[in-house]
């Protein structure tokens, strides 16, 4: 069995939201001292959120595999520095036959992204281009689940993930306090079966469960 997560930098126990190896925590600690390290030039995440990198970007990024633990092939889009996909990396890099696809189109995060992967010895492959093309290209098999953070709105990444999501892929989006608007704008658009969950981190945001998502006939 694995131990609470401790999640702050200076290692003291905070809040536990769940059971990790000890090896992954490890890699968590590796991924995050090389955001830490890479920060300065590349601003991977909100300067002010520095501070609380273990609650508001690792424990929010642990929610999305946590959300479909069966899953073997993810993709990530818009990874941006890595959260979600790096950590659902780091979650599954001992378990075999499963891969985390992250699709980021500037080239210098792709970078970071690549050297996460290689340094936690995760597995993963980082496509540097528009999720746009790379998903109407796809040529990688199936895929079981689609995440994204912080990118677009609910519709949108309807939109975006459509390539995965029409052959049965599940996806799983975080969502800030307005996350009901944007449940209500999309439904105009889209069908869907939703799960709804309170995120672990944060009481206003929510992670949205997906499946069955398919265009409304105009
Ligand atoms: C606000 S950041 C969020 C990054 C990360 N998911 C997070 O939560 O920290 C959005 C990222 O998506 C990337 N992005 C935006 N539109 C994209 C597109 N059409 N194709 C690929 N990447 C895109 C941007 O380059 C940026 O790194």
């Amino acid at each position: 069995m694995g131990r609470p997560i401790v999640l702050n930098s200076s290692g003291q126990a905070v809040q536990n939201y769940g059971d990790v190896s000890r090896e992954t925590l490890e890699r968590l600690q590796i991924y995050v001292d090389l955001v830490l390290k890479w920060q300065p030039a590349q601003n991977l995440i909100a300067p002010s959120t520095i501070p609380d990198i273990w609650t508001r970007h690792v424990a929010d990024s642990l929610q999305t595999q946590w959300s479909y633990p069966e899953a073997k092939t993810w993709v990530d889009v818009g990874s941006g520095g890595g959260f979600p996909g790096v950590v659902t990396a780091i979650l599954l890099a001992e378990d075999p036959g499963t891969h985390v696809h992250m699709i980021e189109s500037n080239q210098r995060k792709a970078a970071f992204l690549r050297t996460a992967l290689r340094e936690t010895g995760s597995n993963g492959t980082v496509h540097a281009g528009r999720i746009e093309s790379v998903a109407k290209e796809w040529q990688h098999g199936p895929v079981d689940a689609v995440s994204a953070r912080a990118l677009a709105s609910l519709d949108l990444l309807f939109q975006l993930s459509e390539p995965f999501t029409a052959k049965g892929a599940k996806a799983v989006f975080h969502k800030g306090q307005d996350f009901q608007r944007e449940v209500n704008e999309a439904s105009a658009r889209w069908h869907f079966d939703m799960i709804e969950k309170i995120s672990l981190v944060d009481p206003e945001s929510r992670m949205l469960l997906f499946s069955n998502i398919s265009n409304r006939p105009e």
